[in-house]
């Protein structure tokens, strides 16, 4: 017997009108994707502190923190790959549904798990932020100095170099990290928010 069969959506009193009258802002999800190195996590907490600053509700769901609590053991197969992004995505909405302007920062490299996180979302909340960096300026950086035992055969599967990393073919915004600066990419992220309508600055 499928168990699904047994379980039924319930709907809630207070709704998701309510709950976004309360912040001021619309919810939102900003999902970045890039390779390791490229700038996501940086360029994710550098938006969310100009967000915080205007006032907004915010949350921040980053790449390494994730693997330690909600998806431990989750490894970097491409299947394990496949699960981390379905239940980051699914964590994602439920903040959203709460009002909350979400940012997601993982590598997030195949094409139809990005595809997918966003046919969950209602339209127009789900932003696709492309933090385009190419592959050997993410290596010259090697903030955790991966690439270096990527390179040395000590790390298996190493997006770029022994994974597969899908190029967004239409993000919403596309960063290129090697031409502009952290400041840049905050004002051209802020700039893409408030023109769409879901902040007011
Ligand atoms: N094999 C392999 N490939 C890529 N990255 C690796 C790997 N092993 C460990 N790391 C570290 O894990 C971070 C990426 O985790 P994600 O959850 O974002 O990856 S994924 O979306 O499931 O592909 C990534 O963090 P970021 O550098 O912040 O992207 C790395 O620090
Ligand atoms: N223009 C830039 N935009 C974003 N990051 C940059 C830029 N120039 C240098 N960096 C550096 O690159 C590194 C990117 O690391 P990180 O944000 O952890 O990337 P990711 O989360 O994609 O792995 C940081 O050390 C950051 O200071």
């Amino acid at each position: 017997m499928n168990q699904d069969e047994n379980i039924v959506w319930h709907s809630q009193t207070v709704t998701r009108a309510q709950k976004q009258l309360h912040k001021g802002h619309k919810p939102v999800l900003l999902w970045y994707t890039g390779l390791s190195g490229s700038g996501k996590s940086t360029i994710a907490n550098a938006v969310e502190s100009k967000l915080f600053e205007l006032g907004c509700h915010t949350y921040l769901l980053d790449g390494d923190n994730v693997r330690m609590g909600l998806n431990k053991g989750l490894t970097f197969s491409d299947e394990d790959r496949v699960e981390n992004i379905r239940r980051i995505s699914e964590v994602a909405k439920l903040f959203v549904d709460a009002g909350l302007m979400v940012s997601t920062a993982f590598i997030s490299p195949f094409k139809a798990d990005r595809a997918q996180a966003r046919t969950i979302m209602a339209n127009g909340e789900f932003v696709e932020v492309f933090i385009d960096t190419p592959l050997e300026v993410c290596e010259s950086r090697d903030p955790k100095g991966l690439y270096k035992k990527a390179r040395a055969g000590e790390i298996p599967n190493f997006t770029g170099i022994s994974s597969a990393f899908d190029i967004p073919e239409s993000p919403e915004l596309h960063i290129k990290t090697a031409e502009q600066t952290i400041e840049q990419s905050v004002e051209q992220i802020i700039g893409y928010l408030s023109q769409a309508g879901i902040i007011k600055i």
